[in-house]
């Protein structure tokens, strides 16, 4: 495709509706998708030979949401380093001066699809338990770090025909506005767990409830809880797994213990009507015994009230994942802390450019 040199050590490209301004050492881009910040597209690397994703944020300080997103993934991608986690691999821009300063560019490792895209497919036990497996190592190193993502979901998660695994994003900062987005991009809520939806404080094991979601939805081949916004979420998730105790509900802040009250009472259905033997695979020997411990996995993961649910040491620990355990994954060295109290900066947007810009130039 005919590019066009705009200024020295750049050239640009139109991948898809998007005009990519990259440096020449970046050839045959083309499109594999669009997330929530923007389009990402796929290139040559001519000088690592090797093919990279780039992720271009056209203007991610456009809003304080965007800003506060762009600046926590640049900071906590240089932070943390683990094979379950994209890799970032350069930054750039083109713009020469603050004041021209336009777009981001995030250079990081090309996979082949993400998560989205394979949770139709009949996995056997040995790809479900190891996909299941790298996600929980990936989370494992956030947590370790002082990252509690909050936003997991298979639109975030890529993965390789070789069944290698990466989180491709850091989810919600703190104090990320919940839901509103300026682009026509649909906040997916499906993954979030009851902590998250009814407002309450919340821990680690809120990544566990989206991985078992995750999990769940690979068995199924469908959205386990499909809710249209927090309310339906909720109900959906009571009608499944059957009301929350009393124990629970106590500890809601009042308006909402109020609400969660009015709801009808439900029993839940049983794990093993939720997720029959049928919905998993029947290969070689044996099956039954991994469905059984799926299933059982799967009950520790939906668990609704966050102190009951299992945690992620013994779920990497639990018979069905740790036929995979590599104590070298699991325990890789902690990165450094992430600060969080970046994320309760409110900056301007034009505090928010200056921030960026600072961390694009001064990128490794
Ligand atoms: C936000 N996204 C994203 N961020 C960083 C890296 C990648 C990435 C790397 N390799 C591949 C291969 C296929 C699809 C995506 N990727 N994707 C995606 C945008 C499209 C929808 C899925 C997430």
């Amino acid at each position: 495709m005919k590019g066009s040199r705009q200024n020295e050590g750049f050239h640009t490209v139109e991948v898809g509706e998007t005009a990519f301004t990259v440096l020449e050492r970046y050839q045959n881009l083309r499109q594999v998708g669009t997330g929530a910040q923007g389009v990402v597209a796929a290139a040559y690397d001519t000088q690592l030979k090797q093919n990279v994703a780039i992720k271009k944020l056209s203007r991610p300080f456009q809003n304080v949401t965007h800003a506060k997103r762009a600046y926590r993934e640049l900071r906590l991608m240089s932070l943390v380093n683990h094979k379950n986690i994209i890799r970032l691999m350069n930054v750039f821009t083109s713009q020469k001066t603050l004041e021209d300063f336009q777009d981001v560019y995030m250079v990081m490792e090309l996979m082949e699809a993400n998560l989205s895209q394979v949770v139709n497919l009949e996995l056997d036990h040995e790809r479900l338990s190891y996909l299941l497996y790298q996600l929980l190592c990936g989370v494992r190193h956030l947590h370790a770090a002082g990252i509690i993502h909050r936003d997991l979901k298979p639109s975030n998660i890529a993965v390789k025909s070789d069944c290698s695994l990466k989180i491709l994003d850091f989810g919600l900062a703190r104090t990320a506005n919940q839901g509103f987005l300026m682009t026509p991009y649909v906040v997916t809520r499906y993954y979030r767990s009851p902590e998250v939806i009814l407002g309450m404080s919340y821990s680690g094991t809120v990544d566990i409830w989206s991985i078992g979601c995750i999990f769940g939805e690979m068995v199924r081949g469908q959205v386990l809880f499909p809710g249209s916004d927090h309310i339906d979420q909720w109900n959906k998730i009571i009608e499944t797994l059957g009301s929350p105790t009393p124990e629970f509900v106590n500890r809601l802040q009042p308006a909402v213990s109020n609400y969660v009250r009015t709801r009808p009472h439900y029993r839940g259905m049983s794990f093993s009507r939720l997720f029959p033997d049928g919905c998993f695979p029947t290969e070689s020997g044996g099956s039954r015994a991994l469905a059984a411990q799926a299933r059982d996995l799967l009950q520790k993961m939906l668990e609704l009230d966050p102190n009951k649910r299992i945690n992620i040491d013994d779920a990497l620990r639990h018979p069905y994942t740790n036929i995979w355990y590599e104590p070298s994954e699991v325990e890789a060295p902690p990165p450094l802390q992430y600060d969080n109290s970046l994320d309760e900066r409110e900056l301007t947007v034009e505090q928010w450019r200056e921030e960026l810009w600072r961390e694009v130039i001064n990128w490794r």
